[in-house]
């Protein structure tokens, strides 16, 4: 037999048991319908015991739709062969025939571990390993190792190699996909990592981590649905560009209860993706906001009255200016959230206008404290002044506050420098769109501030979401591109896990945050209360040719340890363009550049610039003749943990000169690309 024949010998036994499968997914489907109908039935009894197997009945049932209604593109990607003759199918969800034997082993359950675990050094027992690749229902490709050669039996077949290189060397679109048919095994060794502490994965560009990080919140909620799908899993990323890039990992696995949040979007009621210039996230994302924030919530409301006078039995008390700012600084010095503290301002207020009476008692005028207390304190006066005196706080007013640059100094005394006053309080002064530093600070204002009295709710106003507001009891959080986390972010998602478990993902190399110390601090002050640290180093960079790598990595090579650079797998032979030209034969020469990649490659195109000239670039390319769907411009800070099949890095002098890390924002650039790059240098 010719080798194409005995391989579609082999895709036609893989056929019989993948239609195997599909028609037990329907019938496994028809089965939950029918128990979600029956659910429904049960609650027409109204009886509590009724209900309450209605609600376990329909919960099951929608669980289960919802996991077999999961993309069925790729459910059976896998096959082991094991010495002794007994086989198993993988897939993205484990699926039993009537009599309870396994059709289809998930890929997370411990009999699936050897598909991703066995090497020809240590074959697990494992002699084939197949990776089975379908278009929808069908299979069209297969790809083995054979592992174990000397106990494979003479009749079992072996076709080809390389299922990694064939799924690297696809384009890609505009959505990451699930790796689990390719998971090699120093990735899988970090997915399956007991779940809790802290389970840092680092690597180069291209390594896999997040895709990676991505399974292991998979495999965790396989593993413990009880503890990590009640409170939940947190995801935490750059972009609400990235975040849309990776949102249809989880659910093609049948995981649909992770929340998926950019930097931007972690406060709940406000999302934002816009981006402040470096210097001043730089400032925004410091430690030293901490104290500056609390100092601003001890400054006195802008136009707070300074002079409290009541007339009471015909004497007039007053608190002076003095006297006012006195009663503050002692309440402030007493600790405690400000809005929690209004009672206790009325109380010190009411206290202070007790010590003027009684200063100011004579034969006429004898006072008694307990009923000037009671008969002042019910004043509709003195509750005005108190209002305008101590109001309750909102922490985006706060900040709004703060653009004064006089208020601002004065929070920031021997904190920040004049320049950064003046370049912070700019930032607030004309807010149309809050940025996304300004997010971690209004956060930090709101746990500083404490909860304002509720709002009540107006006639027709629906009511909030069940779940609590700003959330902070996730099980499990995941950061991906930790190394760009301020401070202050370290602090905001922090809070969000106090009783979590940790996944955190991240590249030091690729940091755009300048003081790696300061960030260090604060990411080991929001991980404090986590006693086990286990941390694992990817390796091999997927994503980039070794062409395309060779080239990113010179721009840092001199900046880094030889180590931290990984090792791109796969050669194309074809080198990247490096083109320069006058600055203003850019436009044409980005136009050009863009038209040739849509030409030459599959998949996205990927123009990336400054973040100043995202606009400019856009505008230039108007006038293009090409396939514009395919072709996203992107600033620096946005291509962040994305990728595109070709690439155009404009101006990289400029990205490097922009970014405060300035050849390591380059780097990330351009590794960007899975198949061609070219960088356009204006002079
Ligand atoms: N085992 C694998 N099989 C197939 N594809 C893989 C595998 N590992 C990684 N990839 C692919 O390589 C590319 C890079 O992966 P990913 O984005 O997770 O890397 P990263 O380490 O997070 O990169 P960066 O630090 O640059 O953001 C993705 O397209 C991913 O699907």
């Amino acid at each position: 037999m010719s080798e194409a024949s005995i391989k579609q010998a082999e895709i036609a036994v893989e056929q019989q048991h993948v239609d195997r499968v599909y028609a037990r997914l329907d019938e496994l489907r028809s089965e939950a319908e029918a128990m979600r109908d029956k659910s429904y039935e049960y609650g027409r009894e109204a009886t509590p015991e009724a209900l309450n197997e209605r609600d376990v009945m329909l919960h099951h049932a929608n669980r289960t739709l919802q996991a077999l209604n999961a993309e069925s593109e790729g459910l059976v990607f896998g096959r082991l062969d094991f010495a002794g003759g007994d086989a198993v199918h993988i897939g993205r969800l484990g699926i039993r025939d009537p009599q309870f034997e396994n059709l289809l082993v998930d890929w997370r359950a411990p009999l699936a571990a050897a598909f991703y675990q066995a090497t020809p050094e240590q074959p697990l027992d494992v002699i084939r390993r197949r990776v089975i690749r379908s278009s929808r229902e069908q299979v069209v490709d297969l790809s083995d190792d054979l592992l174990d050669p000397e106990r494979a039996p003479s009749d079992m077949r072996v076709i080809g190699d390389g299922a990694l290189m064939a799924a690297l060397t696809r384009s890609r679109g505009d959505s990451m996909r699930n790796i689990v048919a390719t998971i090699q095994k120093e990735q899988d060794d970090a997915i399956r990592a007991p779940e809790g502490g802290v389970t840092e994965i680092t690597g180069g560009p291209g390594t896999g981590k997040t895709a990676v990080a991505l399974h292991r919140a998979a495999y965790l909620l396989y593993r413990d649905q009880r503890r990590l799908g009640g409170p939940g899993v947190l995801v935490v990323g750059p972009s609400p560009v990235f975040m849309s890039y990776i949102s249809r990992v989880l659910p093609s696995m049948g995981e649909h209860n992770v929340e998926l949040r950019a930097l931007g979007e972690v406060l709940d009621g406000i999302s934002t993706a816009k981006i402040d210039d470096p210097r001043t996230a730089e400032i925004k994302g410091s430690s030293r906001m901490v104290k500056v924030l609390r100092r601003a919530l001890r400054l006195p409301p802008p136009e707070a009255p300074e002079l409290l006078q009541m007339f009471y039995r015909g004497t007039v008390l007053k608190l002076q200016a003095d006297d006012l700012k006195r009663i503050r600084r002692t309440l402030h010095n007493k600790g405690g959230q400000p809005n929690r503290n209004r009672m206790r301002a009325a109380d010190a207020l009411l206290e202070a206008l007790w010590q003027k009476a009684k200063q100011a008692a004579d034969e006429d005028f004898q006072p008694d404290r307990d009923r000037l207390i009671a008969e002042i304190g019910d004043r509709i006066e003195f509750h005005r002044f108190l209002v305008a005196w101590w109001p309750a706080v909102y922490p985006m007013q706060v900040l709004r506050w703060l653009s004064d640059p006089a208020r601002l100094s004065q929070a920031a005394r021997r904190l920040l420098s004049a320049e950064e006053v003046d370049l912070l309080a700019k930032s607030w002064s004309e807010v149309t769109e809050w940025t996304v530093a300004d997010i971690a600070l209004i956060d930090e204002l709101r746990v500083l501030a404490g909860a304002p009295p509720k709002r009540r709710r107006a006639e027709g106003e629906q009511e909030q979401p069940k779940r609590a507001v700003n959330y902070d009891e996730y099980a499990h959080v995941v950061i991906d591109e930790s190394q760009d986390l301020s401070p202050m972010q370290w602090r905001m998602v922090g809070r969000r896990g106090r009783h979590a478990s940790w996944t955190i993902v991240g590249d030091p190399v690729q940091s755009s945050w300048p003081d790696a110390e300061e960030a260090a601090a604060a990411r080991r002050e929001a991980l404090s209360a986590q006693r086990t640290h286990r941390r694992f180093t990817l390796r091999t960079n997927y994503r980039n040719s070794a062409e395309i790598f060779a080239l990113a990595a010179d721009a840092v090579r001199d900046l880094v340890p030889a180590d931290d650079l990984p090792v791109a797998v796969r050669t194309t032979g074809v080198e990247p363009a490096v083109r320069e030209m006058p600055a203003e034969q850019l436009p044409a020469a980005v136009r050009t550049a863009a038209e040739e990649l849509v030409a030459a490659a599959e998949g996205t195109i990927g123009l990336i610039t400054t973040m100043a000239r995202r606009d400019e670039v856009r505008e230039w390319l108007s006038t293009a003749d090409f396939d514009a769907d395919r072709v996203r411009v992107v600033g620096s800070l946005e291509a962040k943990g994305m990728e595109y099949d070709a690439v155009v890095v404009i101006d990289p002098d400029g990205l490097a000169a922009e970014s405060s890390t300035g050849r390591r924002a380059l780097y990330v650039a351009l590794s960007r690309a899975t198949q061609l790059l070219t960088v356009l240098k204006p002079s």
